[in-house]
């Protein structure tokens, strides 16, 4: 089989969404390839941490029972639960004994963002957090019925994109779809770039980072954040916001990634974040540093100029990139 879903970004692009049927009721998961538990919203919840959610009404005959999960991500929120076996279809994809982790508890970032019901997590099955029994991501669980062991996302940015299964999509993208090895052995998608460029200047500097569909922005190694802000006037590093901003209306040159000697290049207006002030004054940059994180993290500002393809059909799994 095969098949695609449409994915439509929140605003900024700050998350992309797709509608996904979870044991019949239709929830907007947050896609998330940084993470490995599908964890939704569900009728357990108090009615202050679900009210403006919509909900997966849990049934005790599908309850895996002794089964709890608890999942903290990189920006400290948090979802915890029980777990139930169910049928889960996402563009015409179906896993009929999917762990649907049921929340009872979620972080306050969760509740606030009304249209989000849970995430899908497409990273790799052993950083699944239920116990005492370790459940399969959707990925894990339909891939042998997929046609070609493979999934792609193609997140457009201010408008709906596609995530496709079991199959490439070359009209997605132009030129060459340029792969890279994964290390998969924090459980995530693991790769290194062979460079990178600021405009046409490319350097010959190693990238380690992760693809993460579930990060908004585009996070580097301090050494080349700092490179790339002193091509831009006005820039500054504000501790009140947390990051990098420039004047709204700064002149960005283009970063690109370098993969198997291919540039993949972000485009100026990608590198513009979103204004910091109502007065659109100073904005915040899609590029932002990676300072005491383990790895750069390769969100949203990137993998929105490229059609990315998350491949396990081979003996090893990797990660392909088409410009968009
Ligand atoms: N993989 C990412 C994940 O999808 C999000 S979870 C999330 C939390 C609150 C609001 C929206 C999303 C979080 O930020 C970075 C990393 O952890």
């Amino acid at each position: 089989v095969s098949g695609s879903a449409t994915t439509t970004p929140e605003r900024f692009d700050s998350e992309f969404l797709t509608p996904v049927m979870v044991g019949g009721t239709t929830l907007m998961l947050n896609i998330d390839t940084g993470s490995s538990d599908l964890w939704v919203f569900s009728n357990q919840l108090p009615a202050s941490e679900s009210t403006g959610h919509s909900v997966y009404t849990v049934n005790a005959a599908k309850k895996l029972v002794g089964d709890t999960f608890s999942v903290s991500f990189g920006d400290g929120s948090s979802a915890s639960g029980n777990v139930f076996a169910d049928t889960v279809v996402v563009g015409g994809v179906t896993a009929t004994r999917q762990a649907v982790e049921a929340a009872t508890s979620v972080s306050a970032s969760f509740t606030q963002d009304t249209n989000v019901d849970g995430l899908m997590g497409l990273a790799f099955s052993p950083l699944n957090t239920v116990q005492p029994q370790q459940q399969r991501t959707f990925f894990d669980n339909v891939k042998s019925t997929l046609d070609t062991a493979l999934f792609a996302a193609d997140l457009i940015s201010g408008g709906p994109g596609e995530y496709d299964f079991g199959f490439i999509d070359t009209a997605k993208f132009t030129g060459t779809l340029d792969f890279s090895p994964v290390d998969n052995s924090l459980g995530l998608w693991e790769f290194t770039t062979s460079g990178y460029a600021i405009g046409t200047t490319r350097h010959a500097t190693a990238i380690n980072g992760i693809a993460d569909t579930g990060t908004t922005l585009l996070l580097l190694p301090s050494a080349i954040v700092t490179a790339y802000y002193a091509q831009v006037k006005g820039i500054q590093n504000s501790t009140q916001f947390g990051g990098f901003i420039f004047p709204c209306n700064a002149i960005l040159p283009t970063f690109s990634l370098i993969i198997d000697s291919k540039l993949h290049t972000v485009p100026s207006d990608f590198l513009n974040f979103a204004p910091v002030d109502a007065a659109n004054t100073n904005c915040f940059g899609g590029i932002q540093s990676a300072a005491g994180l383990p790895f750069s993290i390769f969100g949203g500002i990137f993998l929105k100029s490229q059609y990315a393809v998350f491949d396990m059909s081979q003996a090893t799994p990797r990660i392909g990139f088409g410009q968009q």
